[in-house]
């Protein structure tokens, strides 16, 4: 284990800061070069974003003053790699091709379990309970992989909003239902509400015995118990798991019972493919390190304030909100290891959809709109379905969307196409004006050869090491989120205070109070 702390200055501060961004103001995009880098079984082409020798140099340097290859060395080996909250972030080891001996436990634990259900055909219905990290990897997994039906219906419920519940448990048969409880801190107030209701609606339906209807996974095995969970019905997962990794521990029992353990599994060798890569892949050559490096330029110097995903995958519509959450939950922040301002813009606000939904959404924003943003094109060579020209128009909308940002359109161009189409010169030389297409704005394509468990595994990793190598640059803890943590605790109090069981704070600005009283009265009325 590595014990040394990385170095806690701020970026602004470094000479190897102002040599990259002077590198990167002077790094167009070349149109005409191509720029590839294969990883896992994917393909990363970073043709669509600025480079030049002097910023493969400054990223060499910046790298080295940042301590990357020791902090690198220190995630991946269970090292405290999270400071402000003194534990490991080591996600890689639940990947691990030979995993250490608890984790292998429990995995065969889960296959055992999913092997018993599956034998026994039970519960032809899930409802999954959890939040965030406890959520989205799930969703993801199982609608990547389920998207034409699966034998067992699952429903994912994670909002406090009584009709989430309500909507998830109705229409089930409750003598065949499953109640997956997913959370590591086990105090996460919408997943023990939501756990509540459903363990009400179990005992309401006369089930011979509710709790062993339950199966929670949890770090906290012992609150878990207390709550009613029978033993051999809690997985763990351990500290050193953060919450939005956790889509690689036992809280995939969710996707393994409507999708299989082997979907699973080949999502853990994917990953763990990419975390070889990672480790080993020089700079130049190395996936996340590039992405991460592409992105600092956006944000930092070049002053993109979002990141675009357009995977053109009907079934990686999920991947928008894990993405989110990972980039967002991780690199929200504004203050580095020490303390100080960092000293340059932080993560991006990560938004999107998928192709083509997306062109007909927000796409002119990003074409023709004053800020316009980066954008991640994300997409499969091979189809899962037997309709080819669906797929060839799937790919050819990629591609142009992705070559008009890309080149753009001159006055020149947009003039020669009005003029051809027979309209009077004075009209051609207007209309040509709102036509013209800046271009220059910067992408990456991510090719899938197709949808499988392995490549969606390597490509989850992919974000999750270009979310951790831009932490490192920006010298920011990417493993804590203290100000979700805020947010929780303050509504904690005004729920409190809308119950009645505490008086309402003088503290609260003017509007808060006011919403309160007015609340809190049409709740008791
Ligand atoms: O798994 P838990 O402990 O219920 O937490 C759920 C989610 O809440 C957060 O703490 C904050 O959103 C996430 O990091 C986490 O994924």
């Amino acid at each position: 284990m590595i014990s040394k702390q990385p170095t806690a200055d701020s970026l602004s501060d470094l000479p190897e800061w102002a040599a990259f961004e002077s590198a990167a103001k002077n790094s167009p995009i070349h149109v005409h070069s191509l720029r590839l880098i294969q990883a896992a079984g994917i393909d990363l082409d970073i043709s669509g974003q600025g480079s030049s020798p002097a910023l493969v140099e400054a990223t060499e340097a910046l790298l080295a003053a940042r301590q990357f290859n020791e902090q690198r060395e220190r995630m991946l080996s269970g090292g405290m790699a999270n400071a402000t909250e003194e534990r490991a972030a080591w996600h890689t080891a639940l990947r691990a091709p030979a995993p250490i001996d608890e984790v292998a436990a429990e995995r065969q634990r889960l296959n055992d379990f999913v092997r018993l259900a599956d034998s026994e055909r039970r519960w032809r219905n899930i409802v999954h309970i959890g939040i965030g990290g406890s959520d989205w990897g799930v969703r993801l997994a199982v609608s990547a992989f389920g998207y034409a039906g699966t034998w067992r219906q699952v429903h994912f419920v994670a909002n406090i909003d009584g009709h989430a519940i309500q909507g998830g448990l109705a229409g089930l048969d409750p003598h065949d239902t499953l109640i997956v409880l997913a959370s590591k801190s086990f105090t996460t107030a919408e997943t023990l509400q939501n756990g509540q209701r459903a363990l009400e609606w179990l005992q309401a339906s006369g089930v011979e015995n509710p709790y062993e209807q339950v199966v929670a996974i949890t770090a906290r095995p012992d609150v878990a118990k207390a709550w009613g969970v029978p033993d051999a019905h809690i997985f763990k997962l351990w500290d050193w798991v953060g919450g939005r990794f956790s889509l690689w521990s036992a809280v995939s029992l969710t996707t393994a019972l409507a999708v299989s353990s082997d979907v699973v599994a080949g999502m853990q060798a994917g990953a763990a493919a990419m975390d070889a890569h990672f480790a080993q892949a020089p700079i130049a050559q190395n996936a996340p390190i590039q992405m991460a490096i592409a992105g600092i330029v956006n944000r930092s110097v070049l002053g993109y304030g979002s990141l675009n995903i357009a995977p053109y995958d009907f079934r990686l519509a999920n991947l928008v909100p894990y993405i989110q959450q990972l980039e967002m939950e991780s690199l929200g922040k504004s203050v580095n290891l020490a303390g100080d301002p960092v000293g340059v813009p932080t993560g991006p606000a990560v938004w999107g959809m998928p192709g083509t939904d997306a062109q007909h959404t927000f796409f002119q924003w990003l074409h023709q709109g004053s800020d316009g943003a980066p954008v991640d094109f994300i997409v499969c060579e091979q189809a899962d379905h037997g309709w080819p020209g669906h797929h060839q128009s799937l790919l050819a909308n990629c591609l142009a969307q992705r070559e008009a940002l890309l080149k753009g359109k001159t006055y020149e161009q947009a003039l020669k196409e009005c003029q051809e189409s027979g309209m009077p010169q004075e009209k051609a030389q207007w209309l040509a004006r709102h036509r013209v297409h800046a271009g220059g704005r910067p992408s990456n394509l991510i090719v899938l050869p197709r949808l499988s468990p392995y490549t969606l595994g390597a490509l989850l990793a992919l974000y999750e090491h270009k979310v951790f190598v831009q932490g490192v640059v920006w010298g920011i803890n990417p493993f804590d989120q203290w100000g979700v943590e805020y947010g929780k605790v303050l509504a904690k109090g005004i729920a409190a205070e809308l119950s009645g069981q505490a008086a309402i704070d003088p503290a609260h600005d003017a509007s808060t109070a006011h919403w309160v009283k007015e609340f809190g009265a049409s709740l008791k009325a």
